[in-house]
């Protein structure tokens, strides 16, 4: 069963009238993790984005996104942002991004939490307390009284996971969630991923430029250049047989760098 079914995506600028995405169709099976790699600019995040209606107003969208069977292009935007967060949740790019400035984590999380579930104040801190140890943000009472600039990129992106294990949505769109980080922390976020994950059973759709990365966490994968998918399938067809010009060149790349590595580590040896 498909939790996630795109049919003909298409997204233009309306500014320009330039087309982002062409004609993009592809799936995300209940409970599995899809891939989406590519160049920068393919229009990786602005597929994400369609899918959670996010994109700038000047972006217009047509086609089907079926998701849990409805059709989330043919709901009102009240309707679409109940199902934001509670249902979907999106850990962006940039921790800065996610949260509101202008005040301090604990009140942007607790009038999130508020929108969707029916919890005292009490029962949302001690849910929110026990994510944010479960992700290693220790001294949860302090992190919720700072603003989002005075945390660094890590610890903004365990504060999303933290709040997506405590939403508990079927679908959890990942935007290259570790580029921001050093390797340790990238590292440790992957770690976080995977385990939420496991824990709440839910779906995901990771965007990735790192096919390492991506071979660790992602089923399926689906490679994207101009706007347009390219080649779609299991991480271990894709990545074995890649049968576009555009994948081989990733793979290869990939491949001299991790053989560059190996060769650095038997100099040293
Ligand atoms: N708000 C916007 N208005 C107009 N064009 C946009 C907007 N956002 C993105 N684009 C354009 O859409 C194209 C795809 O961008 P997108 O951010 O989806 O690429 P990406 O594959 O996610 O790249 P990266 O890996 O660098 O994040 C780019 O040419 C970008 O300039």
């Amino acid at each position: 069963m498909n939790i996630v079914e795109v049919k003909h995506l298409k997204v233009w600028d309306t500014q320009t009238d330039r087309t982002i995405i062409h004609d993009s169709s592809f799936e995300v099976r209940q409970g599995s993790c899809l891939a989406i790699v590519g160049e920068s600019g393919s229009g990786k995040s602005v597929t994400c984005r369609a899918l959670m209606r996010l994109n700038k107003p000047n972006m217009r969208q047509s086609g089907t996104m079926l998701f849990q069977g409805e059709d989330l292009q043919l709901l009102p935007e009240q309707e679409m942002r109940r199902r934001r967060g509670r249902h979907l949740c999106m850990i962006m790019q940039q921790g800065m991004s996610a949260f509101d400035p202008s005040c301090v984590l604990g009140v942007h999380i607790r009038e999130t939490l508020q929108t969707h579930y029916n919890w005292n104040t009490r029962e949302l801190e001690r849910k929110m307390h026990q994510a944010m140890e479960r992700v290693m943000l220790k001294n949860p009472k302090d992190i919720l009284n700072q603003y989002p600039h005075q945390l660094s990129g890590g610890m903004l992106q365990r504060m999303m996971i933290a709040l997506a294990l405590v939403l508990e949505p079927e679908l959890i769109i990942a935007d290259e969630p570790t580029t921001a980080l050093d390797t340790i922390s990238q590292y440790e976020v992957l770690e976080q991923l995977i385990q939420l994950r496991e824990r709440i059973g839910c779906s995901m759709i990771f965007i990735s430029h790192d096919l390492g990365v991506v071979r660790k966490v992602a089923d399926d994968v689906m490679v994207m250049k101009d706007g347009s998918i390219v080649e779609q399938g299991s991480i271990q067809s894709v990545l074995q047989e890649p049968a576009h010009a555009y994948t081989r060149y990733l793979v290869s790349t990939r491949q001299e760098l991790s053989d560059h590595f190996k060769a650095i580590m038997q100099e040293g040896s």
